[in-house]
């Protein structure tokens, strides 16, 4: 189990480019099985998860080359769809989340799909039952062996039909989109996720040859097409890289400027932070966030407790909670944190207790941060419980006075592409211990 040894108190400074965006490589990487031709993708952050899923397709037999350093080409002309039920493939296809979106483009071109539960955070329960409802009423059946764990979906045909999903996922509105895009007939998917992720899985999908209207609502029409060709497509800068850096700055007091930020798809993030008093300056498409001696959280407009809360895009994602919640313990102020979607997701403030911070973690869902100012936070020993959590116990490390351990830092590694090499390179003094 590798760790991070942080010595807490370095000031970075400079200039930090975002990798791509894990959670849109995963979809788009799985819509390669879409069709025979060639893809080509560009941007693709070399991160565990994202490697692991390059790493299945190859398996499953699709021709995966690494043209440049984050460029990869995709062919899957010759899909092995035995190699669906070996225990290497249902191994590791269950350990990790991204994997379930391969069902879908399955199902589409060839008619079956198996896929073990997958893996994931551990951040409370994660159903598929959206997924799953979502292929079935195209026409798809599903059958669940309880003692392997083991989902089984077949298609005879797949015709377009109206849904409405009964939340508005991000991977099932993808699945059931690459299911649909290759389906007869129409089909409408109301309450549709839309992050940018999903747009732009759409826009990739346009470009196959898919008729995909609807993009960015949570309103999306499909009309079935035969067969979907090659093309190129680039990732979007991680939105959530780039929130974490933000937070990561104005909590150690650091100047950074984020570069090339593609910050009309940030939404909602970059006025989050400023509601914790988090001055970011936008140039250009890069953001500046000055050095930050002291912030102070906003209230609401009747004087009373700000509240941050997530909630399906165009609203704040989930996975910035945990970064936004320790950047409120280095402010003046108070904020009640609300993460609505994942019930397991707020524990790891217990650390962040342990090092000085002033939290009372009210429920599951909900955390209020009395934010203190620039106080120390002392360095400790702590274990990453998530990916976002670790990402956030980090830049409180970042912060502290002395050393501070991090454990399983597999975790952080999962979306965080040589997090430790590229913030020594500004400033930082983080030892990687395997
Ligand atoms: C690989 C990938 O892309 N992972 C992301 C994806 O996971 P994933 O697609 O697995 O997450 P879902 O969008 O399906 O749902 C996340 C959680 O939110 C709940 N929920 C969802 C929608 C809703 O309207 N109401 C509601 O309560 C679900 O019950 C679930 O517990 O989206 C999550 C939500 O943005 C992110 O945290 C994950 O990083
Ligand atoms: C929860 C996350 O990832 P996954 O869905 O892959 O577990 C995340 O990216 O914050």
């Amino acid at each position: 189990m590798a760790s991070f040894i942080i010595e807490g108190g370095c000031r970075l400074k400079g200039e930090i480019t975002p990798q791509g965006a894990k959670n849109e490589a995963l979809q788009v990487i799985c819509a390669v099985l879409l069709t025979p031709e060639e893809v080509i993708i560009e941007n693709i952050p070399d991160i565990l998860d994202v490697n692991n899923l390059i790493s299945l397709l190859g398996d499953m037999g699709v021709k995966t080359s690494r043209l440049n350093e984050n460029t990869w080409s995709f062919r899957a002309d010759e899909v092995d769809l035995t190699y669906l039920e070996s225990p290497e493939f249902l191994k590791k296809s269950a350990s990790l989340r991204g994997s379930v979106m391969i069902i879908g483009p399955l199902v589409a071109r060839f008619g079956k799909a198996l896929l073990p539960k997958p893996g994931g955070d551990k951040i409370g329960r994660r159903r598929l039952d959206t997924h799953f409802i979502g292929i079935q009423k195209l026409g798809a059946n599903f059958d669940y062996d309880n003692e392997q764990q083991l989902y089984s979906i077949t298609a005879e045909k797949l015709t377009g039909t109206y849904m409405l999903l009964d939340e508005a996922s991000v991977t099932g509105t993808a699945n059931i989109i690459m299911t649909a895009v290759l389906a007869e007939g129409e089909t409408t998917i109301y309450n549709a996720a839309c992050e940018p992720y999903l747009q732009q899985l759409c826009k990739m999908l346009n470009k196959m040859g898919a008729k995909i209207s609807g993009v960015a609502s949570n309103l999306i029409r499909i009309e079935g097409v035969k067969e979907l060709g090659g093309t190129t497509h680039r990732i979007l800068p991680d939105m959530i890289e780039i929130g974490s850096f933000i937070g990561m700055a104005a909590m150690t007091g650091s100047e950074l400027t984020i570069k090339d930020v593609s910050y009309d798809d940030l939404g909602i993030i970059p006025d989050t932070f400023r509601r914790l008093g988090i001055t970011l300056e936008r140039q250009g498409d890069d953001i500046h966030i000055p050095e930050h001696k002291e912030y102070t959280i906003d209230t609401f407009i009747d004087g009373s407790i700000l509240t941050i809360a997530d909630a399906p895009w165009p609203g704040l994602t989930p996975d910035l909670i945990s970064v936004l919640l320790v950047v409120a313990t280095q402010a003046k102020g108070s904020v009640l944190i609300h993460q609505k979607m994942f019930e397991s997701r707020l524990f790891f403030v217990d650390k962040l207790i342990d090092m000085g911070a002033q939290i009372i973690l009210c429920d599951p869902h909900r955390a209020t941060v009395i934010g203190t100012g620039r106080r120390s936070m002392r360095a400790t020993v702590m274990t990453s419980p998530d990916i976002r959590a670790g990402i956030a116990l980090l830049i409180a490390a970042m912060c502290a006075d002395g050393k501070s351990v991090i454990h399983n830092i597999d975790q952080i590694d999962r979306g965080y592409q040589n997090i430790d090499v590229r913030l020594n390179q500004l400033g930082a003094n983080i030892l990687r211990m395997n």
